[in-house]
């Protein structure tokens, strides 16, 4: 969907349940809103590097504060002694973002998460028959009791408290909207659906949130894994719905989507799918300059390097190379940019050294190196660049001896035969060199 496209829906009336009792009369309810809880801390902790210090879970807590994530997600107090102090030291930083942690759906994890100074607990239990039989063994009947148990218990303690079922995605209908309009009934403030093995599809998203709007008054979070690729995709259909209807929705994600397996939804590629939608919103609400920070804070300490097609901070994600591409792109960024890497902090790169490159590209080089060629000149040196690229791709040092050779050429009237005598790469080393000695 183009970004013209999705704004213009947000300022069309909603086609459908326009008197539904969720749809806000918020006259901004039109806008992107949504709120992020960033589970760094504790799904990505379930990743097969991660380890973090308490010293580096203060400095990505504090790092994901700057950018303004909504919330930080931390491991349960009852994984280990550490991990319970780690609670209560987040928890005393002052952060901006409300502290919550991850627990089982059982009293003694309440207890335990009650003491550690949280602002608020996020109670799982699975509910698919995966999850009944081979993890913790217990019928709905028995689920739903203990979850009211343990939400009552965490609500008379004054803390936010979410329930969510672990695997919704395979788990029977019924039995998810039972229970969660039992919890919605004692005031539970947001139900969560947990796409546990990454198994949906923005589709079924997108219905089973429908669903879950129809029988729930609180909000409802997503937690999406990305096994099949879905997790942003998924995200972004979970919040469309909301987009509508409620004016809110909270999304999980992590840093660089570290997480059990192959991981959740990223906060980069979240944040830069929402920008499409509403970009006057995210970048308002978030720092997104300051994403490829925390990034490298987590890449560095979980011993990975940021993907070359990483969304925003990958390598060559504001790279433009064909020359059909360099030449819109010099006209107007936004011919093939549908992020502007500025809002970022990051710098677009018009790469002109290879086969693809078009005169258009050199063009613009030509003119970066103030150097007096007509367009027929640079017609001709792109195509001795292409020629030489051919053999293997030229740095833009190579491109810029061939356009300064060129030119100093020129005024001798020699630039014809210059670039005849330049048969090989190896030759522009070779000026390059005796330029310098
Ligand atoms: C999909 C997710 O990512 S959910 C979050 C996953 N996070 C974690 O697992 C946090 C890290 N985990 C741990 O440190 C440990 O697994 C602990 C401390 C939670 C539990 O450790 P142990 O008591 O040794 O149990 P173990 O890990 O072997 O098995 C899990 C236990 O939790 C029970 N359980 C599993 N899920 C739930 C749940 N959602 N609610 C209540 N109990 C549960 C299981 O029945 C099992 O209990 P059992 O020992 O009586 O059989
Ligand atoms: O608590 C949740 O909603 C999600 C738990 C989880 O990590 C998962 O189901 O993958
Ligand atoms: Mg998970």
């Amino acid at each position: 969907m183009s970004q013209n496209g999705l704004q213009a829906n947000n300022n069309n009336q909603p086609k459908e349940g326009a008197s539904s009792p969720y749809m806000s009369n918020d006259p901004n309810s039109n806008v992107a809103n949504f709120k992020i809880i960033e589970s760094t801390l504790r799904e990505g902790e379930q990743f097969a590097n991660a380890f973090f210090t308490t010293e580096k879970k203060i400095e990505i807590a504090k790092a994901l504060d700057d950018i303004g994530v909504d919330y930080l997600e931390l491991t349960s107090p009852a994984a280990s002694e550490q991990s319970r102090n780690d609670c209560t030291v987040i928890s005393n930083l002052g952060l901006k973002a409300k502290i919550l942690t991850h627990i089982r759906c059982h009293m003694d994890d309440a207890k335990l998460a009650i003491d550690t100074g949280v602002d608020g607990l996020d109670v799982v239990i699975g509910t698919s028959s995966f999850l009944r039989e081979f993890s913790h063994g217990k019928d709905m009947e028995y689920i739903t009791k203990q979850a009211i148990e343990v939400i009552t218990y965490i609500k008379s303690k004054g803390l936010e408290v979410r329930f969510s079922t672990e695997d919704s995605f395979r788990s029977d209908l019924v039995d998810l909207l039972s229970i969660y309009k039992a919890v919605d009934k004692i005031g539970v403030n947001r139900v969560g659906i947990a796409d546990t093995v990454g198994c949906a599809n923005p589709r079924q998203v997108y219905e089973l949130v429908k669903t879950l709007r129809s029988v729930v008054s609180c909000d409802i979070e997503c937690h999406f894994h990305n096994d099949t690729g879905c997790a942003i995709a998924n995200a972004y259909a979970g919040k469309f719905y909301y987009y509508y209807f409620t004016g809110a929705t909270h999304i999980d994600t992590s840093v660089l989507g570290i997480g059990e397996r192959n991981g959740i939804t990223p906060l980069g590629g979240l944040l830069a799918r929402m920008y499409t939608g509403d970009k006057e919103y995210v970048k308002n609400k978030y720092d997104l300059t300051k994403i490829r920070e925390v990034e490298n804070i987590v890449a560095e300490s979980v011993e990975v390097t940021v993907p070359f097609n990483n969304y925003i901070t990958g390598y060559c994600a504001f790279t433009h190379k064909a020359g059909i591409h360099a030449k819109a792109i010099l006209n107007n960024p936004s011919t093939y940019e549908i992020l502007n890497p500025h809002d970022f902090g990051m710098t677009r790169y018009v790469s002109i050294g290879h086969r693809l490159t078009g005169w258009n590209a050199v063009k613009n080089r030509v003119e970066q190196l103030d150097l007096d060629l007509t367009d027929d000149d640079t017609k001709a040196v792109t195509n001795k660049i292409k020629e030489l690229a051919d053999v293997r791709p030229l740095s833009l040092d190579d491109v810029d001896v061939l356009l300064r050779s060129y030119h100093q050429a020129k005024a001798d009237g020699s630039h014809t035969h210059f670039l005849k005598k330049i048969e090989t790469p190896e030759h522009i080393t070779a000026i390059s060199a005796e330029a310098t000695a």
